[in-house]
């Protein structure tokens, strides 16, 4: 049966480029996801957009002395432009500076603030009496009173995950300037989520298919007590409030960038000329789903949520299957402390199909994973070239040549190819049960293996022999290599689309795997096809020297 989904994935802070932590914790498996379900034939949308707001762009801003708004609009293009070379195949990618973000904000504020979720307060925020300031979040930092990691800032810790608030970090200081800031009052607007603590709670221990670490994390949170949070930051960059007498206040980003999944869906539907068709998405029978790295767990399991329950009429997540980190050495990639392996740089050397197939190999789903070179270069040379690749290059090279350009007949087929044939029907149906249910390093795992069993089938048959001596034995083999073939382009498509779309066309397919759903369609023959190229290009192994080398480390 076909399904409806919905697909919100983390927005980009706009304020450095892409690293390939962001690719494998949130872009990748949440893409992988998109072309698996419409494959399936099922509708999908998938929305982010690049976060324009918050402190990250206006203190790259100030370093670099230019507007917030430059940085933020030279980080927006670089990611649009990264997202076609990375294959990411958005619905709708768009940013939190357009008109229509900013008016779905404000009316969600709004129906917060009518319904008695949102309500005024005086406190007492951080001010730099140096810089003569209230300090945002981020401009502080100190010592994390959960796990006294020392880099904590006033918004979050990126050691424990938990999110602060300034005043609760243990020798905490100016960011700009050093000196410890004084608490000075002001007034803001604070979202009641004491008020969904029960709701939430039952919620939650409805998600028993959850992963692991995101129900532990959310039910340790809750556990905990939710206390109401500021959603107001006086600042001059960012979303203003929908009410008169605030000009100095933005709405904070953690409240503002959530909505974004919403606006995101509005936009879409305007763009097609159907201004009511995001509904579909947002009610009824559709399973949402969020991709995101860990820190941004809380915000996607109990405060969009909260807002979400505030406002009523709208679906809550589905699934939020948050994957840990991709690390170097062990430490979280980090943009704003510059220790990172950049995406345009990599796709600037090497295919993206095979740093797709390295990332979802190696994907941090349950723990935190250390991108390695050497892993890199191991896995293209012994999994993609000489299993994959070399599979399909063996197999369509013979049959082009000895079948002039056409799929061959193929006869009757005996028991051996039978089985090759039953096990690639088998491993779609595995893969499409491990990709449903978010296990991307399985199912990735489960395609290779049967490109081993499809290696194993054509040593045995070896049709380069067959040919000198028994043409139809070698059609035979060969058709049914094929065959294989056509299940593995299905089933790697969700995560290597480039080459996939090419083994499709070599095999006399068209390139659109998306048209063909997640069966195994066999090869017809007579079919005209044409000499293949290369699924994918050896490494030489002075790339692990000249890549650690160019990251320093
Ligand atoms: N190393 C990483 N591993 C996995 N996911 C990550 C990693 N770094 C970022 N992400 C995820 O990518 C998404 C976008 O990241 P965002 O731009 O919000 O900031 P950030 O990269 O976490 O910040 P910074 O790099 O400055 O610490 C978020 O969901 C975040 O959790
Ligand atoms: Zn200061």
């Amino acid at each position: 049966m076909s399904e409806r989904i919905f697909i919100g994935v983390a927005w980009p802070y706009a304020n450095s480029q892409l690293h390939l932590g962001h690719v494998a914790g949130a872009y990748l498996p949440a893409d992988i996801f998109a072309r698996y379900h419409r494959t399936r034939g099922d509708e999908v949308l998938m929305v982010s957009g690049s976060d324009m707001h918050g402190t990250p762009i206006t203190i790259r801003a100030e370093q670099e002395g230019i507007t917030a708004a430059e940085v933020a609009e030279r980080y927006h293009r670089l990611f649009m432009a990264s997202w076609p070379k990375l294959g990411i195949s958005w619905d709708c990618y768009t940013s939190t500076a357009t008109a229509n973000h900013a008016r779905t904000a404000q009316q969600m504020f709004l129906s917060l603030y009518e319904k008695g979720y949102i309500y005024k307060d005086t406190v007492c925020q951080p001010f730099c009496p140096h810089c003569n300031r209230f300090l945002p979040d981020r401009y502080v930092e100190g010592t994390c009173p959960h796990c006294k990691y020392e880099g904590a800032r006033g918004d979050q810790c990126d050691n424990c995950g938990k999110p602060l608030n300034a005043a609760e970090l243990l020798n905490f200081r100016c960011k700009n300037c050093g000196n410890p800031p004084e608490f000075r009052e002001t007034e803001h607007f604070f979202l009641k989520l004491s008020a969904f603590e029960e709701e939430l709670t039952h919620w939650v221990e409805t998600k028993t298919y959850w992963r692991t670490n995101v129900l532990n994390f959310t039910l340790r949170y809750l556990k905990e007590g939710l206390k109401d949070r500021a959603i107001t930051r006086d600042l001059d960059w960012g979303v203003p409030l929908p009410l008169p007498g605030y000009e100095g206040k933005r709405l904070y980003v953690w409240f503002e960038a959530v909505i974004g999944y919403l606006s995101a869906s509005i936009e879409w539907a305007a763009s097609k000329g159907q201004p009511d068709e995001w509904q579909k998405y947002w009610g009824g029978d559709t399973k949402s789903y969020y991709f995101i790295g860990k820190d941004n767990i809380p915000f996607h399991t109990i405060i969009w949520p909260a807002m979400l329950m505030g406002r009523g009429g709208l679906d809550l997540p589905y699934d939020v299957p948050s994957n840990e980190y991709l690390t170097i050495e062990a430490q979280k990639f980090s943009k704003s402390r510059n220790k990172a392996i950049w995406v345009d740089d990599v796709l600037s050397r090497y295919s993206v199909d095979t740093l797709r197939y390295l990332l979802s190999a190696n994907m941090p789903e349950s723990s935190d994973m250390d991108f390695s070179w050497r892993e890199f270069v191991r896995r293209n040379n012994d999994e993609l070239v000489a299993t994959y690749g070399n599979l399909a290059q063996r197999v369509l090279t013979m049959v082009c040549r000895n079948f002039d350009n056409k799929v061959p007949e193929y006869g009757e087929l005996d028991e051996r190819s039978l089985n090759l044939i039953e096990k690639t029907s088998a491993m779609l149906f595995e893969t499409d049960k491990a990709l449903h249910g978010c296990n991307f390093r399985e199912a990735i795992k489960l395609a290779m293996s049967l490109a081993q069993e499809a290696n194993r089938y054509l040593d045995e048959k070896a049709p380069w022999k067959e040919i000198k001596v028994d043409k139809a034995a070698a059609a035979r083999s060969l058709y049914v290599a094929m065959a294989a073939l056509s299940g593995l382009r299905v089933a790697f498509y969700p995560f290597l689309p480039e080459s996939s779309s090419r083994l499709s066309t070599y095999l006399g397919f068209g390139s659109e795997i998306e048209k063909d759903g997640w069966v195994l369609k066999m090869p017809v023959a007579g079919q005209e096809m044409i000499p293949p190229e290369p699924l994918f290009k050896k490494l030489e192994d002075s790339v692990v020297e000249e890549e650690t080398a160019r990251m320093g480390l």
